[in-house]
């Protein structure tokens, strides 16, 4: 399957060195046409996971960009931000198979990853193996995720309490 994604990355300060070399690696990676770093960008840069997560999963959500990967200490914030856009599904993920289903079950748009959590080479491998993921639309997962999203859009109704 061939790609052209078009990645938005961010992070706070504690995800800043993480983010920049997976914003590096995107730049060189022949599946991504576009890799747009929303920060921060520096030190001096005092946004937080919430401002720069938000910013992210908006850019998603309008269509601007395909996916997000988003960095800060553990992942967790970054995370629950996005998660508050409607339309975007974010997890955190620091394994394989997690990333995989987080793709293929959840159809998840967004990677967080937690710096103080994951080294360098694992995340830029997660990453990768994350760019050859695709949800299938037409899988058993899609009527679960239509759920979710059914919710979020105020149609709810069909989801069963027990
Ligand atoms: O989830 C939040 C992140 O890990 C953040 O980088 C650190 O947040 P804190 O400074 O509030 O602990």
């Amino acid at each position: 399957m061939t790609h052209a994604w078009r990645i938005v990355v961010g992070a706070d300060d504690a995800g800043l060195q993480l983010k920049d070399l997976i914003a590096d690696t995107l730049r060189t990676d022949g599946r991504v046409v576009d890799v747009s770093d929303l920060g921060v960008h520096d030190s001096e840069d005092h946004r937080t996971y919430p401002d720069v997560g938000l910013a992210a999963a908006e850019a998603v959500a309008r269509g601007d960009a395909d996916r997000a990967v988003l960095v800060c200490g553990t992942g967790i914030g970054m995370a629950i931000a996005a998660n508050k856009v409607p339309g975007v599904r974010a997890t955190v993920a620091h394994d394989s198979y997690s990333v995989q289903r987080s793709v293929l079950s959840n159809d998840c748009q967004v990677l967080a990853l937690g710096a103080r959590v994951v080294g360098p080479e694992l995340a830029r491998l997660l990453v990768s193996e994350w760019l050859d993921l695709q949800f299938d639309t037409a899988s058993a997962s899609a009527s679960k995720v239509a759920i979710i999203s059914r919710f979020e859009a105020g149609e709810g109704g069909e989801h069963v309490h027990s």
